[in-house]
């Protein structure tokens, strides 16, 4: 059976240190023939200096970090999601929030940019949140065929779109991945209902891997990583800290709720797909 992990991290504005904490929390996990592991929003470079991801941002398929991820993948036999690392854009002064999915061979098997930028108001330490500035959002759907199950990729602010969710879905997804950075604030209040949401009204498997504490430039983020089930119920969490959560993917789980609950076959409203 394919297994499913999140990674929860606490990054630092050190690629190479966040790489040698993802290398440790990865030789720690257990071993499947198939295994999913996703990590977190910004996994290689968080709580730094605003705009400081355009001097080191890289085109996409090529890099250090993009070969660290790989080999990564290939040396612990697993599907890397690397929940997102700065890729070049065609905006010179802006990057791509992207979530890149490694094969065990270490290939990149897909890209997804990150679509809904986070350009909030929040009630903590930053006041305000203007992510447009420096990231250039995607417009496309990322869908990925693993042996066992389809993935959707989706990252943070996208959580609270659920049409997003519901496209992905109607595309093929069995397990829809949400990598994050979510603030403490918004997370206490949202997160874990959002993300029970989704996969109920999808029916599918929701992978959510959040950074976690307070980060250097004082932003605090609110962890819980996550794996919940099709029927809603969350299968494995980590509240605080560094560390993983680890699960296994059920097909026959999903066909069942699918079966019993038919609500794609119900549904009056259709999403258009691009
Ligand atoms: O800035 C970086 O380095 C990495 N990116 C993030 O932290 C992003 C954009 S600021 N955070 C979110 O989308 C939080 C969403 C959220 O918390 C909510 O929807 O409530």
């Amino acid at each position: 059976m394919a297994r499913l992990s999140a990674i929860q991290l606490q990054s630092v504005p050190d690629v190479v240190a966040n790489l040698a904490n993802i290398k440790k929390t990865l030789s720690s996990l257990p071993e499947s023939d198939e295994h999913l592991v996703v990590l977190p929003e910004a996994c290689l470079y968080f709580g730094g200096q605003d705009g400081k991801q355009i001097e080191f941002a890289e085109p996409l398929g090529n890099g250090f970090m993009q070969q660290q991820l790989a080999q990564l993948a290939t040396q612990f036999n697993v599907y890397l999601l690397a929940g997102t690392i700065p890729i070049q854009s065609q905006q010179e002064d802006k990057f791509t929030a992207s979530s890149l999915l490694f094969s065990p061979e270490g290939e990149l098997l897909n890209d997804y940019q990150k679509i809904h930028l986070f350009d909030v108001d929040v009630a903590d330490n930053e006041k305000s949140y203007r992510e447009s500035k420096l990231t250039q959002g995607g417009e496309k759907l990322s869908l990925s065929s693993l042996p066992s199950f389809n993935l959707g990729m989706t990252v943070c602010y996208d959580l609270r779109f659920p049409e997003l969710f519901r496209a992905l879905t109607i595309a093929g997804a069995d397990v829809i991945c949400v990598p994050s950075a979510f603030t403490k604030v918004t997370g206490k209040a949202h997160w874990q209902p959002l993300l029970q949401a989704r996969a109920i009204e999808n029916q599918v498997y929701i992978v959510a891997a959040d950074q976690e504490g307070v980060h250097l430039n004082g932003r605090q983020t609110y962890g819980h990583s996550m794996i919940i089930n099709p029927w809603g119920e969350i299968i494995a969490m980590q509240a605080d800290g560094a560390g993983y959560v680890s699960a296994e993917f059920d097909r026959q789980l999903i066909n069942k709720i699918r079966a019993d609950i038919p609500v794609s076959r119900h549904n009056k409203f259709s999403v258009k797909l691009n």
